[in-house]
């Protein structure tokens, strides 16, 4: 999908993926980063069309749903010069694909992860998706929420994520700076991104976010980035409870931010020295339809002896 250029766009009107479209696009340009070398991988949902909508010469990998992460982690140890951004859905990162995003955390891929919260399963008509709180009752569930929710703040932190930050759609400006600190950020960022879908949740809608949403940054006391290994347990509680304010008061900003955790990529670099400047996406793997990879070249750096 490299350089693909589309004119139209299915979105519902109001909804909060244009806010993200928008704030993810200013924040490449304004890093001036050369689009040809970002890649955005989606899952499948309404949030799964952001690589077709974006209107920069990026590439863009429309993958499976809840495996976006894979595919993204798999393109970006291929070739780490790579900027790579995935874009999910609640349903698509916190439900089906929620094992990939726990087990991330483990490895510290310098990746971006937009997380499109909007409480439902929008592409496929409104059912709950897993941070609809329990006994909430959006428009098209019969019934209310019989399930409790997932706090992606809280379970990105426990899963060793490294820059975690909540986004409201409808603050571009805010988002945008959330996104380009993420993208900055060395390892693994996750922002959680308040997204509401007037078509399908009439709870958490506009109204009701911009009563709600304070910016953490405003707090002069607020210092969510870890600056030595000693502060590691102390910022990370704070931020977790910071997390579990909702309702009447929404914090959004960074929460957490610690760079001292080496990357996957440096840790294989460890291992393999040449990994960085020579890595796999380099490789000329054919040639006239013949495999031109020595198998036991590449395993050499690797041998136990
Ligand atoms: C393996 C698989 N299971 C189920 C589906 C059906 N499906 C498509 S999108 C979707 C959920 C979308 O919700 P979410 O991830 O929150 O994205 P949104 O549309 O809200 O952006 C589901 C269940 C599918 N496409 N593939
Ligand atoms: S169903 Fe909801 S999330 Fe999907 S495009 Fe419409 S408003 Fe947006
Ligand atoms: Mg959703």
């Amino acid at each position: 999908m490299a350089g693909l250029k589309v004119e139209w766009n299915d979105w519902c009107p109001g909804c909060g993926n244009f806010g993200i479209l928008s704030a993810e696009q200013q924040a490449i340009q304004e890093l001036g980063l050369d689009p040809k070398k970002v890649v955005l991988v989606s899952g499948i949902g309404c949030s799964g069309k952001i690589p077709h909508f974006i209107r920069l010469p990026a590439s863009g990998v429309h993958t499976l749903h809840g495996r976006a992460l894979t595919f993204a982690i798999g393109i970006k140890l291929a070739n780490p010069s790579l900027e790579v951004i995935v874009n999910g859905g609640d349903g698509d990162q916190l439900g089906i694909g929620v094992g990939h995003f726990v087990s991330a955390g483990r490895r510290n891929v310098d990746l971006t992860v937009i997380v499109h919260n909007n409480g439902v399963y929008g592409l496929t008509k409104g059912q709950a998706s897993p941070t609809l709180k329990l006994g909430v009752k959006t428009k098209s569930l019969p019934k209310p929420n019989i399930n409790s929710d997932i706090n992606p703040i809280a379970l990105a932190i426990s899963s060793g994520y490294t820059f975690v930050a909540r986004g409201y759609a409808y603050d571009v400006k805010h988002l945008k700076e959330i996104i380009k600190k993420a993208i900055k950020h060395k390892g693994l960022a996750m922002i959680d991104v308040l997204q509401p879908c007037p078509t399908y949740n009439d709870i958490h809608t506009k109204e009701y976010y911009d009563k709600r949403v304070y910016k953490l940054d405003e707090d002069p006391s607020w210092d969510p980035i870890v600056k030595k290994p000693e502060e590691m347990d102390d910022k990370m509680s704070k931020a977790i409870l910071k997390s579990m304010e909702w309702g009447d008061r929404t914090p959004i900003g960074i929460f957490y931010q610690n760079e001292l955790v080496s990357t996957y990529e440096q840790r294989i670099a460890e291992r393999s020295p040449s990994y960085l400047d020579n890595p796999p996406a380099h490789d000329v793997i054919e040639f006239e339809g013949k495999p031109t990879t020595d198998v036991e070249d590449i395993l050499k750096e690797r041998r136990v002896t």
